[in-house]
Parts: C-alpha cells; sequence; structure tokens
C-alpha cells in the first residue's frame, strides 16, 4: 500500500464530510486501538503560502503541492487529512484550504472561518504558517487569518488551550529572538482588537492560546537548509506532543479515538448549521452515542454467543445445573469487553451506559432465569411428593415427618436457586420458593384432609358397629328401662370410640378447634345411629306390638301356648297385653337420648287403654282427646318418631287387627265350655249303661259288629282328613258346607282310586300312614298362622300401615 492511502479529503470544497472517507481512513491507520493517544495537528495560513510543502517535509505525508512553475493558483480544496510518518503517538494532521482566496466570501459563514473553527475544535497544535516580511506589516496576509481564528474561538464554549504554532517562512537575516517580540505584539494588537463576549472581556490571550514561533529559511532559495530545519528542529517536537510538557495543548475537549470520526462529523455539522460549540457537551455528546453503540455491539455479541445459544435451548426443556456459573462468565466477558472499548470517554456516561447495558443483559437473561427456577420448583416438587407418598405408605400420615420432608426440600430448593444465582445481579427466587412451598402445603393437606376422612369414617363405622345391634335389641324389647339403658350404652361405646380417635389425631397436630369439631361429629355420629335405628323400629312399631300381644295372649307366664278352657279371664288377658303393646307404642313414639321428661306413656294409658276405667264416661273422651295433636308436649319435633295422631291410629289398626285373635279366644272358651257340656247327667248315663246292656252282650257275643263298625269309623276318618273339614268351618258354616259340597263327589273317586292304587302294591299301609299324617301338619301350620300378621312398608311420608287381612 502506497503512502496516498494516508491522506483522504476530510471535507471537499463545497463543505460535504466525507464520512465513508474517514471510515476507511480510520481502519487503515488503525485508529480506533488508539484510545486517547493521538494528537490533531492542522494549518492554516495564506494561499500558495507552501503548507503543503511544509507538512510534507515535517510529516512525510502526500498533500497537494503547487507546481512551482505553473505560478500561484489555490491547490488544496476543502480539508484533507493524513497520517504522519514515524511520529509517535498516532498524529493526524489536517492540511486547510488557503485563507484570502477571491474565491470565497466574507460573512460569517465562509467556508475559511467554518473550517478555522474545525481545526480549532479537533486539533491540539494549530500551525499558523506567515512569510517573514508580513511581520509588523499593517497590511499583512495573516492578520485576517488570526483575527478570524480569534473570533471563532470564542463561539468554542469553554474552550481549551490550543498550541498556536506560528511559522516563520522565508525566513530573513533578522533574528528571531528580535521578531518574535514584533510578532506576539501584533498578535496581542488582533487579540485586543477582536470583540468579544462580556465574560471574556478581561480574559487574556494565554488563557486560550499557548503561541509558539518558530522561524523557516525559504523552502525555494535555501531548500536544503530548509530541509534540515524542519527534520532536525520541528519534526523533534512534534514526537510524543501529548505529553505533559509537550507541544500539545490542555487535550480537555479530546475524545477516545474511535469517536474521531463521529465527534468530527458532529462538529462539521453543528458548524454548518451556524451554531456555537460546547466543548464539554460535545464530548459528553460523543461519548453517549459511542458508548450506546459500543453497548449495543456487545448486545448482539451476547445474543450470537453460541455458549449462550445452547444454554437456552438446554433451558426450553429441564433444569441445568450451573447455569449462574457458566452465565456469569459469559456476561463479564462481555461487560469487561464494554470496559476495555468504552475506557476513555467521559466516565459517567461510561458507566451508566454500562449500566444500561448490564440492565438490557440481565433482562435477556431473566427469562432463562425464571425458566430455570420453574424447571427446580416442579422437579423439586415431584421430588417432595414421591418422598412423602412413600414415608406415608410406609408410616402412615405424620405432621411433623411432612414438616421435616418439606423442609428438606425447600433446602434442596435453595441449593439449586444458588447455583442457578448470577454474580451481576442479586435475583430473588422467594416468589418462587413460597409457590414451591404453598403446592407442598396444599399436597400435604389434600393427603392429610383423605387420611383424615379415612381414620373417621373408620371411627364412624366402629361406633356403627357397636351400636346399631345393641340398640336395635334394646328397643325390640321396648321397656322402661329401654331408654336409660340406650343412653348408657351410647355414652359407653362413644366414649372408646371418641377417645381410640382423639390419640388417632395426635400425629395430625391438628388446632384445638378442628380436633374438638371432629370428635363433636363422631359423637354426633353416634346418636345419629340410634336415632335411625329408632326411626327404623319405629317403622315396624305395629307389626311389633302385634307380636307383644299375641305373645303375651296366646302365651301364660311360662311362655306355654294357652288353652282356653274356660276358666281363663279373657278380658283381663287382654287388657294386660294391650297394655304391654301400648308400652312398647310409648317407647317408640320418641326419641330420648337427652332425658325423659316426657308424658307420653301416661297420656297414651290415659286416651287408649284406661278409656272403661270406672269413672272415666264417654262422653269425657269425647269432650278432651290428648292424642288430638301433632306433637307431643316437651319433645321437640325432631325427636318425635310418632306423633299423638298416629299413635291414635296406629292404635285403632292395631285393635282391630288383634280384635280377631281376641274374639277367636272367646270362641273357643265358648266352645270348649259347650263340649263339656255335651257329657249327660249321671243318672243318665246310669239308665243308658242299664238298658244298653243287651246290645253290649250281643256286641260281646258276635265280633263281627265289632269289625263293621271299625270300617265306618275308618271311612268317616278318611273323608275328614281328605276333605279337611276342621280346617273348612274354621272361616264359617255357610262357606264350609258349600265349599264341602262341591269337594265331595271328587274326594269320594280320589279315595276309591287310591284304594284300587294301594291294593296292587305290598306296602300299602306304610303310604295310608303318611296320608294320614299330613292333613294333621298342615292344619297345625295353619293355626299358627291363623294369629295373623301384618306388614309396614315405609314410604317417604313415613310408615305406612296395612294389615294382612286387607292383603
Ligand atoms: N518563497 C517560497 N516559496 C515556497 C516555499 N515553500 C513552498 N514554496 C512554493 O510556494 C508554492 C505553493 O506551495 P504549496 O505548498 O502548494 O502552498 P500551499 O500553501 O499549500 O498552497 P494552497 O494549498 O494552494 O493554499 C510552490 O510553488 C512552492 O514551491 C518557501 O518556503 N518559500
Amino acid at each position: 500500500m502506497g503512502d496516498a492511502c494516508f491522506s483522504t479529503q476530510l471535507i471537499d470544497g463545497d463543505g460535504v464530510f466525507n464520512v465513508s472517507g474517514l471510515d476507511n481512513f480510520m481502519k487503515e491507520v488503525k485508529l480506533g486501538e488508539c484510545g486517547l493517544s493521538y494528537a490533531v495537528v492542522s494549518i492554516m495560513g495564506p494561499q500558495s503560502s507552501g503548507k503543503s510543502t511544509l507538512l510534507n517535509h515535517l510529516f512525510g505525508t502526500n498533500f497537494r503541492e503547487m507546481d512551482a512553475f505553473k505560478g500561484r493558483s489555490q491547490t488544496t480544496k476543502g480539508i484533507w487529512l493524513a497520517k504522519a510518518q514515524n511520529i509517535e503517538p498516532c498524529t493526524l494532521v489536517m492540511d486547510l484550504e488557503g485563507t484570502d482566496g477571491r474565491e470565497r466570501g466574507e460573512d460569517d459563514t465562509a467556508f475559511e472561518k467554518q473550517s478555522a473553527l474545525f481545526a480549532l475544535a479537533v486539533s491540539d497544535i494549530v500551525l499558523i504558517n506567515m512569510w517573514c516580511h508580513d511581520i509588523g506589516r499593517e497590511q499583512a496576509a495573516n492578520k485576517p487569518l488570526l483575527k478570524t481564528v480569534f473570533q471563532v474561538m470564542m463561539r468554542l464554549f469553554s474552550p481549551r488551550k490550543t498550541t498556536l504554532l506560528f511559522v516563520i517562512r522565508d525566513k530573513s537575516k533578522t533574528p528571531l529572538e528580535n521578531l518574535e517580540p514584533i510578532l506576539r505584539e501584533d498578535i496581542q494588537k488582533i487579540w485586543d482588537a477582536v470583540p468579544k463576549p462580556h465574560a471574556h472581556k478581561e480574559t487574556p490571550l494565554s488563557e486560550f492560546f499557548n503561541v509558539e514561533v518558530v522561524a523557516l529559511s525559504s523552502y525555494e532559495e535555501k531548500e536544503e537548509l530548509f530541509k534540515e530545519q524542519v527534520v532536525s528542529h520541528l519534526r523533534a517536537r512534534f514526537q510524543h506532543s501529548i505529553a505533559p510538557g509537550g507541544l500539545a495543548g490542555d487535550r480537555r475537549g479530546v475524545v477516545p479515538a474511535s469517536g474521531f470520526s463521529f465527534s468530527s462529523q458532529q462538529f462539521w455539522k453543528i458548524i454548518k448549521e451556524n451554531k456555537d460549540l460546547d466543548l464539554p457537551a460535545h464530548k459528553v455528546m460523543v461519548a453517549t452515542v459511542r458508548c450506546e453503540e459500543i453497548g449495543n455491539e456487545k448486545v448482539a455479541s451476547f445474543t450470537a454467543d453460541e455458549e449462550w445459544q445452547q444454554f437456552e435451548e438446554a433451558i426450553q426443556h429441564d433444569y441445568v445445573p450451573g447455569f449462574g456459573k457458566k452465565l456469569s462468565s459469559i456476561l463479564d466477558r462481555c461487560l469487561s469487553e464494554y470496559d476495555m472499548e468504552a475506557i476513555y470517554f467521559d466516565e459517567g456516561v461510561r458507566t451508566s451506559k454500562r449500566q444500561q447495558l448490564e440492565s438490557k443483559l440481565l433482562q435477556l437473561v431473566n427469562p432463562a432465569y425464571q425458566l430455570l427456577l420453574g424447571h427446580l420448583r416442579t422437579r423439586t416438587l415431584e421430588a417432595f411428593k414421591e418422598s412423602f407418598d412413600k414415608a406415608l405408605t410406609k408410616e402412615g400420615f405424620a405432621a411433623a415427618a411432612a414438616r421435616n420432608c418439606m423442609q428438606t426440600f425447600l433446602e434442596q430448593f435453595d441449593k439449586g436457586s444458588e447455583d442457578a444465582a448470577i454474580q451481576q445481579v442479586k435475583w430473588d427466587p422467594s416468589k418462587v420458593k413460597d409457590k414451591l412451598k404453598r403446592d407442598m402445603e396444599a399436597h400435604v393437606a389434600s393427603v392429610r384432609n383423605a387420611k383424615l376422612s379415612e381414620l373417621c369414617a373408620k371411627y364412624e363405622a366402629q361406633l356403627t358397629k357397636a351400636l346399631a345391634e345393641p340398640v336395635e335389641a334394646l328397643l325390640d324389647s321396648a321397656s322402661e328401662d329401654t331408654w336409660p339403658a340406650i343412653r348408657k350404652l351410647l355414652q359407653r361405646e362413644t366414649k372408646a370410640v371418641v377417645s381410640g380417635l382423639e390419640s388417632a389425631l395426635s400425629a395430625f397436630e391438628l388446632d384445638e378447634a378442628s380436633e374438638k369439631d371432629l370428635l363433636a361429629k363422631l359423637e354426633n355420629h353416634g346418636r345419629s345411629v340410634v336415632e335411625s335405628k329408632a326411626k327404623e323400629e319405629a317403622g315396624r312399631v305395629l307389626i311389633r306390638m302385634k307380636d307383644r300381644f299375641s305373645t303375651l295372649f296366646s302365651r301364660d307366664a311360662d311362655s306355654m301356648p294357652r288353652v282356653w278352657t274356660g276358666k281363663e279371664d279373657i278380658k283381663a288377658i287382654t287388657k294386660t297385653a294391650r297394655s304391654a303393646s301400648m308400652k312398647l307404642l310409648a317407647t317408640l313414639a320418641a326419641i330420648r337420648l337427652d332425658e325423659d321428661v316426657d308424658n307420653i306413656e301416661n297420656t297414651l294409658s290415659l286416651a287408649l287403654v284406661d278409656t272403661a276405667r270406672p269413672g272415666t264416661t264417654d262422653r269425657s273422651i269425647q269432650s278432651f282427646d290428648p292424642l288430638a295433636s301433632s306433637s307431643w308436649e316437651r319433645v321437640p319435633e325432631d325427636k318425635t318418631l310418632i306423633s299423638p295422631v298416629q299413635c291414635k291410629s296406629l292404635w285403632r289398626q292395631f285393635k282391630a287387627e288383634t280384635e280377631y285373635t281376641v274374639t277367636q279366644a272367646i270362641a273357643a272358651q265358648e266352645a270348649n265350655k259347650r263340649n263339656n257340656n255335651w257329657l249327660p247327667p249321671p243318672w243318665a248315663l246310669a239308665a243308658m249303661a242299664i238298658l244298653g246292656f243287651n246290645e253290649f252282650m250281643t256286641l260281646l257275643k258276635n265280633p263281627l259288629y265289632l269289625g263293621v263298625i271299625f270300617v265306618v269309623f275308618l271311612v268317616g276318618k278318611a273323608f275328614w282328613v281328605q276333605l279337611d273339614i276342621a280346617t273348612e268351618f274354621q272361616n264359617g258354616f255357610l262357606p264350609a258346607l258349600l265349599s264341602l259340597s262341591t269337594k265331595f263327589v271328587p274326594t269320594i273317586m280320589n279315595i276309591l282310586k287310591r284304594l284300587a292304587d294301594e291294593g296292587q302294591r305290598p306296602a300299602a299301609p306304610e303310604r295310608q300312614r303318611e296320608m294320614e299324617l299330613q292333613p294333621t301338619n298342615r292344619s297345625s301350620y295353619s293355626n299358627v298362622t291363623s294369629a295373623g300378621s301384618s306388614s309396614v312398608t315405609t314410604t317417604e311420608n313415613g310408615p305406612e300401615y296395612s294389615s294382612p287381612v286387607a292383603k
């Protein structure tokens, strides 16, 4: 690559900034890597005053020079930029279009003013090229130039101190020592004459400029001497110009080399808009833009980072161990790269942009972190459930064990979240942990509730078993002691089961109120078992009453079946049996689990059994019926099983259905009495014995008569059995006659047929005996059932009673 590469037109003659040219130039000379170690030198001076010639000799550049033989005309248009050769640190050299050209106007927007301001803004050293013979001259060519420089300097807010190096060309024999004071005086005069803003009225020139003077021999006449002076004297002053005590000014507004392109573009833009330049603000602005750019580059490089991309992908599916450590190192790398690139920019801007970058990166990473915590939470919850359920099947539910298990897995979560923690930021995983804790608690609670209801159901079943059958038995044998006995039983069994549940509940560590609740529920369950049993029994009360009645009525005190001989007091027996049945009704009329304060038995006894007591008249019953009510006195509605009116109707039904048994008994008694009366008086028996003596003797003498009588008896007995005459007459005399008349002929035929059949078989006598036995059994069965029975069907509205007769 030739020397030409190092020079480029920065701003053309029309004031257009060559952005791409500058960017290429910067890449070419690797300016971006210089940081703050670079200097900018520019040269101003009249047209064709040998500026380019000086720069090329001083810095080894190749700015265009005028050909000496072609005459004087402007060669440099706009502003050119090149890099000085063999000068440390990197020194940029700007060659400006010459002043006092006739082509340009004189107003504020004139190109030479704009370029002078630009040069002052970006340069550390400004060379002012002037002819030696102009010194002390009123009409010197450099006077308008200096005026311009000083004027535009006022347009820089808080300007930095720039070095003005006056290069006196074509030095004469007059020594520099003599020339310099005259020059400085000239400069001071110009400075004083320049209109200044109020704030800088009294500001001395030295505040803004560092004035240096150097004189060179004529390049045209003493070229060798010129070259020697340039190389051996002047060039040395540009080495390490930015070091303390170097040629450069105070460099207050300098921007890092990587911001040079943007900074100079902005300067030119503002100058073109004819605005004043605020160097500190400009510095901050360049830093802001550049740091932002660097930050964005770092975000882009982070997003494209392969390691991060792999991480992000893996996290979509599952928890990745070592997340925090790995991500911290990627972020760290990114941030330190930023630090390195932004190091020379304004510290305030750099730091705030670093924070922005950091928060952007963390924002990018945060969803992955949250996802990771989500995976960690799910994993931990699953592991907790597994371990908890395993312990549950082994040891049953225990609140303490559940707590320990939760603690272990919460600690596991803590470890996992520590592993996921990023060093650059302290993200708080407590919300996720809280959610995990809530989920764990919900699981424990649901298991606990299931176990609790299982336990309660077990104890309820136990209590049901302990109560149901004994209560049924107690109610079955209803007496005065029934309810006290039931109460005692209920109390005893409930106490036992409740204490069992109480000790089983200790593992659940329930609060006092909940425990009390459960125990009370169990107690209530016991009561409800008793109550439902009582309801069941009340539904069957009519059958029970009839059973009790028939037991007491048909059996004597020794439980032996009664034979109605005629001596029994049927009325008294009936009364006893009915009053026992009434007691049963009274017992089942209400639930008495708390106390026996009701007056049901008395009321019933008064209204149902004692109606026929001496002194009780029909009128008094009619005028006051204690059963004409739907509720009992002192018995709450929910404890009433059979209301007074129901009792009354049941009693009526009971009486109607037992009436027949009583009538039967009375009939049997009367029949018995009649049977006993059939025997003739003793005198008739004596007469019969005396008068029938002859017939008796005839029979004794002729046993054939006895055989005939025996055969007649057998035939008669056969008819009795076959026609089931005894059963037929139980249904009444007339129906029996009708039934017997229809059955008479078939029975004769049947007997004859059987006789014929039996005659053909050798075992005939045994069959006949069997035949004789059968009807006897049947008749005894029918006697048992004849006591009558009824059935009860229960409907939603309560028990319904129906009599078997009706059926
Ligand atoms: N007398 C004299 N002439 C010089 C000197 N240095 C250069 N020249 C001549 O001055 C003429 C202009 O030289 P340049 O270097 O092109 O001057 P310039 O100031 O860059 O010109 P513009 O870019 O057009 O403003 C050339 O013919 C040079 O030979 C010098 O020291 N003394």
